[in-house]
């Protein structure tokens, strides 16, 4: 793009540091929390995982847009996060799937995005400092200016997000990965009798219910504020809490339903929001890391066998709070040794910290829908 043609844009974080870039997205001011995603590709399935919600995207691969926005890809209906933050950004994408340019899309969905910025930098500096909020702004560009609407802007700990992006009405989710990319061909799909699960909507990503519907269930999405009776009215196989944006402890709808659905003793299976829920269902707390896990190479389990996966967290379970209670530790984070998973020691009921669906990822941790599946087969 000319020199000329470029609009120039503002980065400020809560520290007062200041980057300066140009624009990329749309033109507008938006606060968020600034973290870091480390992955090398799916800046697509990032933008609109709506854990995003309320976040600020630092991503580390140094060129954004090459292969455009397609349909296909979305892991919600719409991005949700607050924008992002990119070293260079590629305005004529090719791709065959292709419909949109990255700057388009995010321009349609007033999402700011600036580009220019040393983002190795920036990354070591959240690494260091810690992640902290920041804006990003076309039409502030004095640097007080744009710090005084940073600072007035709410802390993400103690915020409830997931009553923003869960879905408003029931739907059910069939839709398996489509044949041409079913990468695991053993896995043992019982068309015939679906499982029914009923997923507790935090902000669920689309690949999720696909690979439950891949290993043959049948799913019924249900809001948020949808009461443990409710959900047993459809007298499911298994019961499934969802990711999510924002942090799980102020969620506390989904914790009492968690703690009332435990009642029932069916298999449950939560995914990152959805095990930090479990665990503060079943007596655990959760607390902030310094700056997250979000990136696609992320080593978890315990001694014998390792996966690779894809994560995108801020909190954890604290492990102190799991020492009385009936929760047991499946998995470690080996970069920092937090917990990763959890099992409980006598139910069907497990969840782990990490993405098993990826999209984008290693499929490494796939095996736990099947686990799931094996755990209501058991029941059935
Ligand atoms: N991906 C998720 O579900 C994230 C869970 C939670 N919002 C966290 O940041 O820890």
């Amino acid at each position: 793009m000319p020199l000329s043609d470029r609009i120039p844009a503002l980065l400020v974080l809560a520290d007062g540091t200041a980057y300066r870039g140009w624009s990329f997205g749309a033109t507008e001011t938006k606060i968020g929390e600034v973290v870091f995603n480390t992955g090398m590709t799916g800046y697509q399935e990032v933008l609109t995982d709506p854990s995003y919600c309320g976040q600020i995207v630092i991503f580390t691969y140094p060129e954004l847009g090459n292969t455009g926005i397609n349909l296909e890809d979305e892991e919600s209906a719409r991005p949700l996060c607050a924008g992002a933050i990119a070293r260079n950004i590629c305005h004529r994408p090719s791709n065959w799937r292709s419909t949109q340019s990255l700057p388009d899309y995010l321009n349609q969905h007033q999402i700011p995005g600036i580009y220019g910025i040393d983002t190795r930098a920036l990354t070591r500096k959240i690494r260091t400092v810690g992640a902290m909020n920041g804006g990003i702004s076309t039409s502030i560009l004095d640097e007080g200016e744009l710090l005084e609407q940073v600072l007035a802007a709410p802390n993400m700990a103690g915020l409830n997000l997931a009553r923003q992006v869960s879905t408003p009405k029931v739907y059910e989710w069939t839709e398996a990965t489509i044949p041409a990319w079913e990468f695991n061909t053993e896995s043992v799909v019982d068309q015939e009798q679906p499982f029914t699960v009923v997923a507790l909507d935090f902000g669920v990503k689309r690949n999720i219910l696909r690979r439950l519907a891949s290993h043959g269930c049948r799913v019924i999405v249900v809001p948020i504020d949808t009461p443990a009776e409710e959900i047993l009215k459809y007298n499911p196989d298994g019961i499934f809490l969802s990711n999510g944006p924002g942090d799980p402890a102020a969620v506390t709808e989904g914790i009492t339903t968690a703690k009332a659905l435990l009642e029932s003793e069916k298999p449950i299976f939560g995914i990152c929001m959805g095990h930090q829920i479990l665990g503060h269902a079943l007596g655990a707390e959760t607390y902030k890391l310094k700056f997250g896990h979000r990136g696609l190479n992320q080593p978890a389990g315990l001694q014998q066998k390792i996966e690779i996966t894809s994560q995108n967290h801020s909190f954890a379970i604290d492990p102190e709070s799991l020492t009385a209670g009936v929760l047991e530790v499946s998995h470690l984070n080996l970069n920092d040794q937090t917990v990763a998973g959890l099992r409980h020691k006598s139910l069907p009921i497990f969840s782990v910290q990490y993405h098993p669906e990826a999209s984008p990822g290693p499929h490494d941790a796939d095996y736990l829908f099947e686990q799931f599946v094996q755990a209501m087969r058991t029941a059935r």
